[in-house]
């Protein structure tokens, strides 16, 4: 549980509270005085669990800060509090979700621009309190409020406690595989609203646009905006071999076209394992050409 030098209840008047880009809690009322007391305060507790979060998930710099959040006005922040902890209260967890334009791959393989798509983009409980049913608590908030529903939601890179919350609570198991660093499960694209897929038929796009695809040996290289941030990401051999790959690359060529687009932010920061582009290096350093690669090098063993 996460305690502050300031009594959190004012800020809590219900267990879990939505915050946005204005840093208050939405059920928050008061004059201006009060108004910049409450943000300065929530900008501690979001830097706080954020860090802890980033921690938590071996990365060097939070994915979560007051900083970024008064920044966009696409996210929001929930956060769970134990007002009964200790003298002041206490915070025990944190979700932050938002929306994204995003290039995706559907079932078939087929290329989609998918505007506004549902992000789960940070999620964590105190390391006391986890495996408890708070995670659950915090999500299904979440999913009510922004009247989203858990196949519906692209994740953001999950680490394997997310991927195992999310099969254990609500059955999500199949992902499609993706370029970018955003996991989907089956049933994304399904039903009313499912996105139409993009340019000619075969998912590749034309050479203008900005999925124009290059495939080798089951690594998906786009020139989107994901991939261009963070890097291109292997679609398995399974995929590959649908999408009628031709051409067939040695393991240091793959290392490059791993490297070429070498991750920034987020997804250049120091991850635990649960990669694709892991099993990549793992399989190449068997054939005694291992490591390289930037995120690589970054990552904790
Ligand atoms: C997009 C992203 O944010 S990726 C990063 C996700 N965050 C993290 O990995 C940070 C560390 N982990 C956590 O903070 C938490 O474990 C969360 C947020 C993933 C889940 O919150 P919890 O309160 O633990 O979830 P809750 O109690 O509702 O559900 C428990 C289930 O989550 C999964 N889980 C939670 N903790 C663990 C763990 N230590 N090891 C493996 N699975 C775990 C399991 O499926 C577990 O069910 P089980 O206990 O029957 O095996």
């Amino acid at each position: 549980m996460v305690d502050f030098r300031f009594d959190i209840k004012p800020l809590f008047p219900q267990p879990i509270i939505k915050v946005t880009s204005n840093l208050l809690p939405h059920t928050f009322r008061g004059d201006r005085r009060q108004c910049l007391d409450a943000t300065s305060k929530m900008s501690e507790i979001i830097d706080s669990l954020g860090q802890l979060s980033a921690t938590s998930q071996g990365l060097n710099k939070p994915v979560t800060t007051a900083q970024r959040l008064r920044m966009c006005d696409t996210q929001t922040i929930y956060l769970l509090a134990d007002t009964e902890a200790g003298h002041n209260g206490a915070v025990a967890g944190l979700l932050k979700v938002g929306t994204k334009d995003l290039y995706l791959f559907d079932e078939t393989g087929q290329s989609r621009k998918v505007e506004n798509a549902p992000s789960i983009l940070d999620f964590y409980v105190h390391e006391t309190r986890q495996r408890a049913g708070l995670g659950k608590r915090l999500f299904e908030t979440m999913l009510q409020e922004e009247k989203w529903t858990p196949v519906k939601c692209s994740v953001d890179r999950p680490s394997e406690k997310l991927v195992g919350f999310l099969r254990k609570h609500y059955g999500l198991r199949h992902m499609i595989p993706q370029a970018n660093n955003f996991v989907l499960y089956h049933g994304f694209f399904d039903g009313p609203g499912a996105p139409a897929a993009n340019g000619n038929g075969n998912g590749n796009g034309d050479a203008q646009s900005p999925q124009h695809a290059t495939r080798n040996n089951g690594l998906h290289i786009t020139n989107s905006p994901n991939t261009q941030l963070f890097g291109a990401t292997y679609l398995g051999e399974d995929s590959n071999r649908r999408r009628g790959s031709q051409q067939q690359n040695s393991p240091n060529t793959l290392i490059q076209q791993i490297t070429q687009i070498s991750p920034s932010g987020r997804y250049g920061a120091p991850r635990p394992t649960c990669s694709m582009a892991e099993i990549i290096h793992a399989g190449n350093s068997k054939n005694g050409k291992g490591g390289g690669s930037s995120a690589e090098s970054n990552r904790i063993k």
